[in-house]
Formats: C-alpha cells, sequence, structure tokens
C-alpha cells in the first residue's frame, strides 16, 4: 500500500534490502555488465569507465574520473553524464541483490560543480524493496571517499526478466550477446533469485 505520493519513497510496508547469499564479498570489483556499456563498459573510448565494487549489505561503491569528452560548461562535467554516472552505480547494485532492474526514475541533486580530471568516488545503497520495485540512493563526492558531495540521486529501479533486453534491443548487439555464453549464463542466473 502507497502511503506517500512521493513515487521515489519506500512505502511504510516495503520489504527491507537483502543482501543475496551468492552476492560479491564486501570489496570485489564487480567488472562491466556490458562491455559496450557507456558507463562501465572498457569498449567505449569515451565513456566513463566506471569502476564499481560491492559494499557492506546492499550497497555499492565507485569510481570515474572526468575527462574533456564528460564536459558541459568549460572545464566541467556535464549533468547528463554525472547523472549516468549515479544510473550506473544505482544498477550495480543488481548484483548485490542478485536481480536484473532498469531505471524507472531517478532524481538528481547537483551541489557542487565537478571539475575535469576529478575523480568522483560514489556510494549507494537499496532502501527497501517492493516486489518489483527496488528504492535505492547513491552520493557522488569529489576525489576522496568523504570528500565534498558534489551529486546525490534518489531512483527507483524495476525488476524486469532477461527478456526485456532481448525483445527492446537492437537485434545486432542483442544477438552478439546471445552468441557470449559467459554473458547469458550470468544475466540468467540472475532471474533465479531464490
Ligand atoms: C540480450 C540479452 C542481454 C541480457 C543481459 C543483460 C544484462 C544487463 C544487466 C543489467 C542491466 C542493468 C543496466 C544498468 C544500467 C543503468 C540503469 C539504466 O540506465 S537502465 C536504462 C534506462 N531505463 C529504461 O530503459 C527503462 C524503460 N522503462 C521500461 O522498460 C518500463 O517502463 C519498465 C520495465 C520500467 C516498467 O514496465 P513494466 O510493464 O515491466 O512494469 P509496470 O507494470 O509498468 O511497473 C511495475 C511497477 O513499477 C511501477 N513503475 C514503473 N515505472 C515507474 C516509474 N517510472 N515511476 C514510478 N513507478 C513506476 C509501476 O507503477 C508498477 O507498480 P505497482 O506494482 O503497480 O505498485
Amino acid at each position: 500500500m502507497t502511503t506517500s505520493n512521493n513515487p521515489l519513497q519506500p512505502p511504510a510496508d516495503a520489504a527491507p534490502p537483502r543482501r543475496h547469499p551468492d552476492a560479491p564479498p564486501p570489496g570485489e570489483l564487480l567488472g562491466p555488465h556490458y562491455d559496450q556499456c557507456f558507463a562501465c563498459g572498457g569498449g567505449q573510448p569515451h565513456g566513463l569507465h566506471l569502476a564499481a565494487r560491492a559494499g557492506e549489505g546492499v550497497s555499492v561503491t565507485a569510481e570515474f574520473t572526468v575527462t574533456e569528452a564528460h564536459q558541459g560548461a568549460p572545464g566541467l562535467a556535464h549533468g547528463g553524464v554525472l547523472a549516468a554516472a549515479l544510473d550506473e552505480t544505482l544498477g550495480s547494485l543488481n548484483w548485490l541483490l542478485h536481480t536484473t532492474s532498469v531505471t524507472g526514475r531517478l532524481e538528481t541533486n547537483y551541489l557542487r560543480p565537478v571539475p575535469v580530471g576529478t575523480t568522483l568516488f560514489l556510494d549507494a545503497h537499496v532502501l527497501a524493496v517492493d516486489g518489483r520495485k527496488i528504492y535505492a540512493t547513491a552520493t557522488g563526492r569529489i576525489g576522496a571517499p568523504d570528500g565534498p558531495v558534489a551529486v546525490r540521486a534518489d531512483s527507483l529501479f524495476i525488476e524486469v526478466k532477461v527478456d526485456h533486453f532481448i525483445e527492446n534491443g537492437r537485434p545486432e548487439e542483442v544477438q552478439a550477446v546471445l552468441a557470449d555464453p559467459d554473458m547469458m549464463r550470468r544475466a540468467r542466473a540472475f532471474e533465479v533469485n531464490p
């Protein structure tokens, strides 16, 4: 039952987050979920190359360094790029839950400009889960894990089946991924989340 009009606030009867028993241990690098992902993939020269690690509970940390390719205003990171970094960090929580989910809503809050050359230290954690709805929040800090807060986000992710990607993706890329047994084994493993 929804008790608030804010779609990013978990309802009072939502379940607390539960770390999956097979979640990677705290400190482990999660690796890209897809080599061509703009945010985490190694195959995108101008991508963020964001590297996320498992944290304690249902949390992750991540880092990415702002380059010339990420500018909006001269010498400053584009707000959409920063939103992508927050989105990706939040999406990495899938590894801790062993679910496959996509962003339904993402509300970003920009507190400080982020200059080119900055390494942004991000963290995200799940607040609650309500059926297919995953409520999570993220913060990005300048220069260090305890640096000044530059950006924050609240989000609602929605759990989907792997078929979501097969049915909606462009056929060329979908076929290439379907032909990669490692990728498919990992993606399908997330679907049988007990
Ligand atoms: C080729 C094979 C590949 C396999 C391997 C793939 C591995 C990939 C692994 C992991 C991927 C992680 C990727 C991370 C990247 C970072 C995250 C992104 O950037 S994701 C991209 C941006 N997001 C989208 O493109 C979503 C577009 N939207 C949709 O597709 C649909 O709207 C979707 C799936 C979100 C929901 O559609 P419905 O038909 O399934 O479900 P309904 O019934 O509408 O919603 C279910 C519940 O959620 C609420 N809901 C849905 N959307 C909402 C919204 N925007 N705001 C508030 N509530 C929402 C609804 O009110 C409903 O709630 P009630 O159960 O009735 O209480």
